[in-house]
C-alpha cells in the first residue's frame, strides 16, 4: 500500500491532548490550525523535513482561501461550545464550489451517459493495518491520523481494481467524493460510468455485480463472517424503534426491511429490486434474529477484499442521475450553536447571537493537513470562459494603470477571443465546436493561447447562461451547435447576411423555435382586450413565458398597444416611448428591466422630466380612505405612543428611523394607514412600500420597495440603487416626507442598505436614509429573507439585525393584540411561541395543545378528518365565499399541497374542469415515454400539469402579475366562469 506519510503521533498525542474519542471537538480557529501546523513542521526530523514543507505550503495556501476553516478536536461540552468559538464567516466554505462540481459531473453525463454504479466505502476502524500500529489500550480513534493514512491507502487500492483491474468493466468516466460523517469516519462515495459495451442493461448483469444475500456459512465462511459484520442493516422498526435511521413516522430511512424477492428486476425507483430469496436463513444481529430482508446490497469480490462496509447499487433508472449527484456534492457537515447573551435576552438581539461553523471531525483534520484529495473526476472537465463580445474579465493589481491594463494585448484576450483567433489560422480547429475544444488544445492561461494537447482526456463544458440574461444566453446556444466561426461577428451571420442579435441568429438557424402560441395569444386578447390591458398582458408574457423573440412580438403589436395614446399625441416616437414607458412600469413591479429584452436597437432612456410630475402627482392622487384617518381616533395606547413619536419628526421636519416590531395582530398595517392618512390629509407625500407585493397591495398606494427604490434584484454590499439623482424618483424622494417599509425583516440588509446610500446620495447628506423619516416594521418572528438551504446564522446574517444600519434605528413596540382580542390564550399561546419560549420544547420542536389538534390514526383517515375540522361545510363556500376566506391548510412542503388541494376540489360543489399544460413535442415517438416523466415532476416556479377547477372554487395567484393592481404572490380570486 501506498503511504508516505510520516508518524507525528507522540508530537500531536502531546501539543493537543487528544484523549477523547472522535465525537469530542473542541474548535480551533484557522489561525491555531496554522500555528499548529507550522509547529508540527519544526517538530519533525530532519529527514522527513521536505516532504513537510510541501505539505506546508499546500496547507497555508488552503488556510488563505478559506478552505480549511475549523479543525476540531478535543472535547465537546456546552461551556466550549457556547462561549469560546467565534468564527469568521470567511471560514465557511463549500457551496459555490459544490455547486460548480455538479454542473461539471453533469457534463460527464450528457457526454457518456447516465451513470451505471454508485458505490459507498466506509473506513473499518478496527482494519489490522490499524489495530497492528496502536499502543496497548490505545483506541483507533484516538488515531485519526492512522485512520486517514489508512483509509486513504485502501481507497488508493480500490480505485486501481476498479479503473486499472477494471473489474467491472471498461469505466469511461468516474467521480468520487471523500466524506467525513459527525463521527468521523471517512467514507468515498463513488459514480462510475461504464463504456457503451459494459453497460449494465439486464437484471442478469445486475447479479454477476451485486448480491443482497447472507452467503451460505458451509461453502463460504469468509464472506458469511463479512457479510454479518458489514453488511447487515440495522436492526431497525418494530426491533428497535430507536436506530438512528428510524424517521419520526416511525420508517425506516433506507426502508428496511426489504421485501422478499425471487429474482432482481429493475423496478421504479432509483435503484433495482434484487433478489432477496426467503431461504430461512438467519444471522443474530445485535440479539436479533436478521435474514436477506436486512442485508445491504454489496459486492461478494470487494467485500472479501476489503473488509469493510461497501455498499454498490445498480443505477436503473434515469432518475438516479441528478439524485446521486446532488448526493454525493451535498457539501460538508455543518454546526449552527447559539452564544447566549445573559444581560441582553431579548429575541431580536438574542437572534444575531447565532453562530454557524463548518464541522470537521479529527481524521477529516488530519485529511486535510495531509493534502489528500476530497474529490476526484475522471475525466476532468474544463470549464469554458462565456462572455459577449469585449466583455470578457481582466484581472489587474491594484497599483496598475487601467489605461494601461486596458490597452495591453493580454487583456483582450479571453478563451473564447482566442478559441476564434485559432480558427482563422487553423483548419482542424474550425472541425471543432468550443466546447469539443479542451480535448484537443490547451490552454495556457500563462501565455493566453490555445496550444495542441499531447495526451490526458479531458471534456469542456461552456458555462451555464440564464434564458433572462439574454444574449449571452443566445451566444451559448450558438456556440454549442455551430462549427467553423472566426468572430463574434462571423457567429452572427447566417447564409451571408449578418444577424443583429445572437437570438435572431439563433433564429435563423432553426435553432429556437416561434413564438407562435404566444403570438396567437396577443392576436386574440388585441381583438377584444383595451390597450392598457394588451400592455400589461405583453409584459406578463415577457416576463413569464420567456418568448424567444421578444423583439418580433414587440414589432406585431406596436400598433395595438398604442391606440389610447396615439389618439392625443402626434409624434410616433412620443407615442413610441409612452407605451415603452407604461410597459416598463408593469416590468418594474415584477422586478424585471426594460432593456434586458431588447426591444429596440439601442437601449430605451426615458425622458425622467416628462414624467417628473406625474410621479409626484401621482402620489398626491392616492385616496384617502375614511375609515383610515378615523383609525388614529381608535389607536391602543401603544400605538398611539408610536403613531405621535413618529408623525411629530415629519411635521418638524427632523431626521428619524424607526422599527416598529410587532408580533402578527398587533394592528401594525392599521398603524401605518393612519400615518399615511395624517401625511397626507395635509397634502404632504408619504411613500408607502413593502418587502412583498401582498404587503404592499394591502396599503393606500403601496408599492413593492424593489419597484419603489429600484432596487437590483442581486445586491452585494456594493450595490446602489439604479436611480440618478436628476431622475424624477429622485425628485418624488426628495419630497417625501414619510417612508414607510412594512415587512422589513424579510428583505436582505444589503437593500435597506442601498436604499440608505440612495437616499444620502440624492439628498447630499450624510445623515442617515439622507435625513428623511423612514419607519421599517415587521416581525422577525415571521419570515426572514430567503437564503436558499441556509443555516439560522445565514438567514440573521442576512437581515436587517446584522445591518450597520440596525443599532441607529429606534425602535419601538407593540405588544397588545388586536386581531385576537376575543382570544386571548391563543394570543399568548402564539406570541410565546414566536419569543422561542415554551411551548418551544429543549429539541425545538412545539408543543401544541391537545384541545388544537386533530388526533393521527393513519395518513388518509387523520387527512379526511382535517379537512373535516376545517371546512366543516363546504358544500355552502360556494355561496358563501367569505366563510372560506378565512380557513386554510398550511403545509411544510408544496406536495402536500397538490394532497390535499385535489382532495378539495373534489368535495367542493359543481362540475370538475381539467386544465393542461401544452408542451411542442418534438417527436411523436419520444413524446409519451418523456411526457410521462416529465409531467410527474413539479419542480419550483414551474406549475403543475393538471390544473383541476370548478365555479366559484377560491385560487391563489403565485406570480407577481401586477402588484399594483393587487395581483401579486399570493392573492386570492375565485374563479366565476370558464371559456
Ligand atoms: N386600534 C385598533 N382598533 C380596532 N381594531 C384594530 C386596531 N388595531 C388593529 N386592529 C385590527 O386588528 C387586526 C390586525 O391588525 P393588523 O392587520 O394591522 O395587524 P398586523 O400587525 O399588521 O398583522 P400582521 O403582522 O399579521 O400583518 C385588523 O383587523 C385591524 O383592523
Amino acid at each position: 500500500m501506498k503511504d508516505p506519510i510520516v508518524s507525528c503521533r507522540e508530537y500531536y498525542c502531546y501539543k493537543l491532548q487528544i484523549r477523547e474519542n472522535f465525537r469530542s471537538i473542541l474548535l480551533l480557529s484557522g489561525r491555531l490550525l496554522q500555528q499548529f501546523v507550522v509547529d508540527m513542521y519544526v517538530k519533525i526530523e530532519t529527514s522527513r523535513l521536505d516532504y513537510f514543507r510541501s505539505k506546508q505550503q499546500h496547507i497555508r495556501s488552503e488556510l488563505y482561501q478559506g478552505i480549511v476553516d475549523t479543525i476540531t478536536l478535543g472535547e465537546t461540552n456546552a461551556s466550549n461550545v457556547g462561549k469560546q468559538i467565534i468564527l469568521p464567516s470567511s471560514f465557511i466554505g463549500g457551496p459555490r464550489d459544490m455547486r460548480k462540481r455538479y454542473m461539471e459531473a453533469m457534463a460527464l453525463v450528457q457526454r457518456y451517459g447516465k451513470p451505471d454504479i454508485f458505490l459507498t466505502m466506509t473506513c473499518n476502524p478496527n482494519w489490522q493495518e490499524i489495530s497492528n500500529e496502536l499502543r496497548l489500550h490505545e483506541e483507533s480513534q484516538n488515531r485519526p491520523d492512522l485512520v486517514a493514512r489508512v483509509f486513504r491507502a485502501k481507497l488508493e487500492e480500490l480505485k486501481d481494481r476498479l479503473f486499472k483491474q477494471q473489474i467491472f468493466g471498461k469505466v469511461s468516466a468516474y467521480v468520487y467524493v471523500i466524506e467525513h460523517q459527525k463521527i468521523g469516519l471517512p467514507h468515498a462515495h463513488f459514480l462510475i460510468i461504464l463504456q457503451r459495451d459494459w453497460k449494465l442493461y439486464a437484471p442478469e448483469s445486475f447479479d454477476e455485480i451485486v448480491s443482497a444475500e447472507i452467503p451460505d456459512k458451509n461453502t463460504n465462511l469468509h464472506l458469511h463472517n463479512a457479510v454479518v459484520k458489514h453488511m447487515m442493516h440495522g436492526p431497525c422498526g418494530v426491533l428497535n424503534p430507536t436506530n438512528v435511521c428510524m424517521k419520526k413516522n416511525g420508517y425506516c430511512k433506507s426502508h428496511y426491511p426489504k421485501n422478499f424477492a425471487s429474482s432482481t428486476t429493475v423496478g421504479n425507483d432509483c435503484f433495482p429490486i434484487y433478489r432477496r430469496s426467503d431461504n430461512r436463513i438467519t444471522v443474530k444481529v445485535r440479539g436479533h434474529n436478521l435474514d436477506n430482508r436486512w442485508v445491504v446490497p454489496y459486492n461478494p469480490y470487494l467485500l472479501a477484499t476489503f473488509d469493510c462496509h461497501i455498499n454498490i447499487e445498480i443505477c436503473s433508472t434515469i432518475t438516479a442521475v441528478k439524485y446521486l449527484y446532488k448526493y454525493i456534492y451535498k457539501g460538508h457537515d455543518r454546526i449552527a450553536f447559539n452564544l447566549v447573551s445573559e444581560q441582553n435576552n431579548q429575541q431580536i438581539d438574542e437572534i444575531q447571537q447565532f453562530q454557524s461553523a463548518r464541522w470537521i471531525a479529527p481524521p477529516e483534520a488530519m485529511w486535510r493537513i495531509y493534502g489528500f484529495v476530497v474529490n476526484e473526476m475522471y475525466p476532468a472537465v474544463y470549464s469554458l470562459h462565456l462572455h459577449l463580445e469585449d466583455q470578457h474579465q481582466v484581472t489587474f493589481r491594484a497599483n496598475e494603470d487601467l489605461i494601461n491594463v486596458l490597452n495591453s494585448d493580454r487583456s483582450a484576450k479571453s478563451m473564447l477571443t482566442e478559441f476564434f483567433a485559432l480558427n482563422r489560422v487553423d483548419e482542424n480547429a474550425r472541425t471543432l465546436l468550443y466546447k469539443e475544444f479542451p480535448e484537443f488544445y490547451v490552454w495556457s492561461q500563462q501565455y493566453k493561447e490555445w496550444t495542441c494537447r499531447k495526451k490526458k482526456t479531458v471534456i469542456g463544458r461552456i458555462i451555464t447562461a440564464n434564458p433572462f440574461e439574454g444574449e449571452r444566453y443566445y451566444l451559448r446556444i450558438l456556440l454549442n451547435h455551430v462549427r467553423g466561426h472566426l468572430s463574434f461577428e462571423d457567429l452572427r451571420t447566417v447564409d451571408g447576411v449578418v444577424a443583429p442579435t445572437f437570438r435572431e441568429a439563433a433564429t435563423m438557424h432553426g435553432l429556437l423555435q416561434r413564438d407562435s402560441g404566444l403570438e396567437d395569444c396577443l392576436h386574440e386578447a388585441s381583438l377584444y382586450q383595451m390597450p392598457s390591458s394588451l400592455r400589461r398582458l405583453f409584459a406578463t408574457i415577457l416576463v413569464y413565458c420567456n418568448p424567444t423573440n421578444p423583439r418580433e412580438l414587440w414589432e406585431r403589436f406596436e400598433q395595438d398597444m398604442s391606440i389610447d395614446f396615439r389618439s392625443t399625441e402626434d409624434s410616433m416616437l412620443t407615442v413610441r416611448m409612452q407605451v415603452l414607458r407604461s410597459i416598463s412600469f408593469t416590468l418594474e413591479s415584477m422586478g424585471k428591466h426594460i432593456n434586458s429584452f431588447h426591444l429596440l436597437d439601442d437601449d430605451i432612456c426615458f425622458d425622467e422630466d416628462q414624467f417628473e410630475s406625474r410621479e409626484i402627482d401621482d402620489e398626491l392622487a392616492v385616496e384617502i380612505p375614511e375609515e383610515d384617518t378615523a383609525a388614529s381616533e381608535i389607536l391602543n395606547s401603544e400605538q398611539r405612543h408610536v403613531y405621535n413619536s413618529i408623525l411629530e419628526n415629519v411635521f418638524s421636519n427632523k431626521t428619524a428611523t424607526f422599527f416598529v416590531d410587532g408580533p402578527g395582530g398587533t394592528g401594525k398595517t392599521f398603524l401605518y394607514k393612519a400615518l399615511l392618512a395624517a401625511v397626507r390629509s395635509r397634502k404632504l407625500v408619504a411613500l408607502a412600500t413593502a418587502s412583498s407585493g401582498v404587503a404592499a397591495s394591502i396599503l393606500p398606494g403601496g408599492r413593492t420597495a424593489h419597484s419603489r427604490f429600484k432596487i437590483p434584484l442581486d445586491t452585494d454590499e456594493h450595490s446602489m440603487c439604479c436611480v440618478s439623482k436628476q431622475s424624477a424618483i429622485a425628485k418624488l424622494l426628495r419630497v417625501a416626507r414619510l417612508i414607510i417599509w412594512d415587512e422589513a425583516p424579510m428583505s436582505r440588509k444589503q437593500h435597506i442598505e442601498a436604499l440608505d446610500k440612495m437616499l444620502r446620495d440624492i439628498n447630499d447628506s450624510e445623515l442617515t436614509f439622507g435625513g428623511k423619516v423612514i419607519v421599517f416594521g415587521g416581525d422577525f418572528r415571521q419570515v426572514l429573507p430567503v437564503v436558499r438551504k441556509g443555516t439560522r446564522q445565514e438567514h440573521v446574517d442576512a437581515s436587517l439585525v446584522s445591518s450597520y444600519l440596525w443599532p441607529t434605528l429606534i425602535k419601538l413596540r407593540l405588544t397588545e393584540n388586536m386581531r385576537a382580542r376575543l382570544d386571548p390564550v391563543f394570543s399568548e399561546y402564539v406570541l410565546e411561541l414566536g419569543n422561542g419560549m415554551p411551548p418551544i420544547t429543549i429539541d425545538e420542536t412545539v408543543k401544541i395543545p391537545n384541545g388544537m389538534l386533530v388526533p393521527y390514526e393513519d395518513d388518509c383517515t387523520s387527512l379526511d378528518h382535517l379537512i373535516d375540522v376545517v371546512f366543516q361545510d363546504i358544500h355552502e363556500y360556494s355561496i358563501n365565499i367569505s366563510a372560506m376566506m378565512n380557513r386554510a391548510i398550511l403545509t411544510p412542503k408544496n406536495s402536500y399541497v397538490d394532497e390535499i388541494n385535489t382532495l378539495l376540489i373534489h368535495r367542493f360543489p359543481g362540475e370538475l374542469r381539467r386544465y393542461y399544460s401544452f408542451d411542442e413535442a418534438i417527436d411523436a415517438s419520444e413524446q409519451s415515454v418523456m411526457e410521462d416523466f416529465l409531467n410527474t415532476l413539479t419542480p419550483n416556479g414551474l406549475p403543475p400539469h393538471e390544473l383541476l377547477l370548478k365555479i366559484n372554487c377560491p385560487i391563489m395567484l403565485l406570480r407577481n402579475i401586477n402588484p399594483s393592481e393587487g395581483l401579486c404572490n399570493g392573492t386570492r380570486l375565485i374563479c366565476r366562469a370558464f371559456d
